[in-house]
């Protein structure tokens, strides 16, 4: 290998800083950047918009033929905050920018199984006791240093044990897998209660659904309008990344159109999924430790299928938000729906949807349509009846592990991984930063994990370009635990997982 210095490409555009990625994570670094008087940074950004996983397309039609507008990817703001108390900063935003959003009421649910309305909402109750002594459980293994295990493991302990009663596994589901995307055999009970508590013990146990017609992801366009000019030649839509070349001098970029961009210091915000795959190349090539973390972290998949019908046969009770499948054979086969034709949502659009996650994920995105359609009308025939489902006017489901800017939908923390392995997959190499939904040990997964990350980026590598450069901290030698004096700021730990304020 050449030396450092000579790796720096004069023929490159110059900048100070290179922001890889303009999903939240990547807007919010430049406006850190640009709120601290940096404003010499270029964005290169895969797609022709910004927002990353906050996507939307457009889907089906109202009764004048205009088409609806629905989202692919986030549409919680999850956690929203107590009049008096911190807020989640997804939350300020939404209000902010006027997002169209209504309250999820998850008591509004009814429940089905292979026979059709089936009430076992008394599960629902049940699986929340024994809750209570799984998260007390993950407090005492966070505390005392103890051993970690998964959630599966730590559910059973606490008592609560669905085994083969399908109905249990489908509140289960609705419980756990569609908020990690992972089964409980895949996640960490220690991480995944500070990921719960962090969010909604800090803030507030409400989520509210997002609606709004000009996609979600107005809010990081609004925020964005506040730095960036119309056309701003600092954000390069349309740019693929290949190569980053990187030293203790500078970053060099290359892009797969052949430019490059020479910085003196770059933020990679790629997602998990992306680092996984191998489809940028890193020059030198990633130190162990960090080869280690990437691929310890997992990335899960989260698969909303879209239906609309004629909005005058719409064969569901449209005073539920909530309807919960049991099937009889498979747990997670195509368990939660959500009525979208409600006053608040988009009333009178005969749209319902679905979500699968993880291998249920993959099956579906294995086949094509009409397959998938078939097998989603045959759940919807068992529940309602086959004489009462007409035939959906529109169907539609993304492919999120297929798309080469995401590789999945958002990271997820498997059991027995620790803070310092976590850290790893955070700290930078030189003069490379790494930010994203994934780099937050609290948060990750969600919207203000994102938020908090890119504000993080950008303030670090500010005060580098104004000379006061301090790295972030990395294990070479991982201890397997995590002492308790390990959950501090240097590794990236911002509240107390145990504090509780919304409720
Ligand atoms: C289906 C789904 C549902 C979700 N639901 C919720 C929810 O309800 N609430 C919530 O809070 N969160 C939710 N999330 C998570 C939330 O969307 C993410 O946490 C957040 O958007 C991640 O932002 P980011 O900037 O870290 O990553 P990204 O948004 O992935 O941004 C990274 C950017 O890098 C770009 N990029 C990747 N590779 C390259 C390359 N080679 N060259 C150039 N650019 C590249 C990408 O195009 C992307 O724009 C959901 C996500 C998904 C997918």
């Amino acid at each position: 290998a050449s030396p450092p210095l000579a790796r720096r490409n004069e023929t490159c555009q110059k900048t100070s800083v290179a922001i890889l990625g303009a999903g939240l994570t990547g807007i919010t670094a430049a406006q850190a950047l640009s709120n601290q008087s940096v404003s010499d940074f270029i964005i290169l950004e895969y797609n022709g918009d910004i927002g990353g996983r906050v996507a939307h397309t457009t889907f089906g039609a109202d009764k004048h033929g205009k088409p609806y507008v629905v989202e692919l990817g986030a549409n919680w703001v999850q956690g929203l905050g107590s009049e008096g108390g911190p807020e989640n900063p997804i939350w300020t935003l939404a209000k902010k920018w006027n997002i169209s959003n209504t309250y999820s009421n998850y008591s509004s649910i009814q429940t089905f199984n292979a026979s059709g309305y089936a009430d076992y909402s008394q599960l629902l109750d049940d699986f929340e006791d024994y809750y209570a002594t799984f998260e007390q459980d993950a407090g005492y293994i966070l505390t005392e240093n103890l051993q970690d295990r998964s959630v599966r493991s730590g559910l059973s302990l606490a008592g609560w044990k669905p085994k083969k009663n399908m109905e249990a596994q489908a509140v289960e589901w609705w419980e756990f897998d569609w908020e990690y995307a992972y089964s409980p055999e895949q996640s960490s009970q220690e991480f995944a209660v500070v990921n719960y508590n962090t969010t909604f013990y800090q803030w507030s146990d409400a989520n509210n659904f997002v609606v709004d017609q000009r996609g979600f992801n107005a809010f990081i366009k609004g925020e964005a309008s506040e730095f960036l000019a119309k056309n701003d030649s600092r954000l390069r839509l349309n740019t693929i990344v290949k190569d980053i070349t990187y030293s203790d001098s500078g970053v060099t970029i290359y892009n797969k159109d052949g430019s490059c961009v020479d910085a003196d210091y770059a933020i990679c915000t790629f997602s998990v999924g992306v680092l996984q795959n191998d489809v940028v190349e890193f020059d030198p090539p990633l130190p162990d430790w960090k080869k280690e973390a990437i691929d310890s972290f997992s990335m899960g998949t989260y698969t909303k299928l879209f239906l609309q019908f004629p909005p005058d046969k719409v064969f569901w009770n449209t005073s539920y938000q909530f309807l919960l499948y049991a099937s009889p054979t498979t747990r997670g086969y195509y368990p939660v729906w959500q009525s979208l034709d409600l006053d608040g949502f988009i009333p009178d659009s005969g749209i319902l949807f679905v979500t699968v996650v993880q291998d249920q994920s993959y099956r579906v995105e294995s086949q094509d349509d009409e397959q998938t359609k078939e097998e989603v009308l045959a759940v919807l025939r068992e529940m309602y009846g086959p004489e009462n489902v007409p035939v959906p006017t529109s169907f539609m489901y993304p492919r999120w592990s297929k798309e080469p800017w995401a590789f999945g939908s958002y990271s997820n923390w498997p059991p027995g991984t620790t803070l310092e392995m976590h850290q790893n997959l955070r700290a930078n190499l030189d003069r490379l930063y790494f930010a994203g939904e994934a780099t937050s040990p609290e948060y990750f997964g969600f919207l203000q994990a994102a938020y908090y990350e890119g504000k993080n980026a950008g303030s670090l590598i500010a005060s580098c370009v104004k000379g006061n450069c301090t790295g972030e901290k990395n294990y070479d030698v991982l201890h397997g635990t995590t002492k308790s004096s390990e959950y501090t700021m240097a590794n990236g730990w911002s509240v107390s997982s145990f504090l509780t304020w919304g409720f």
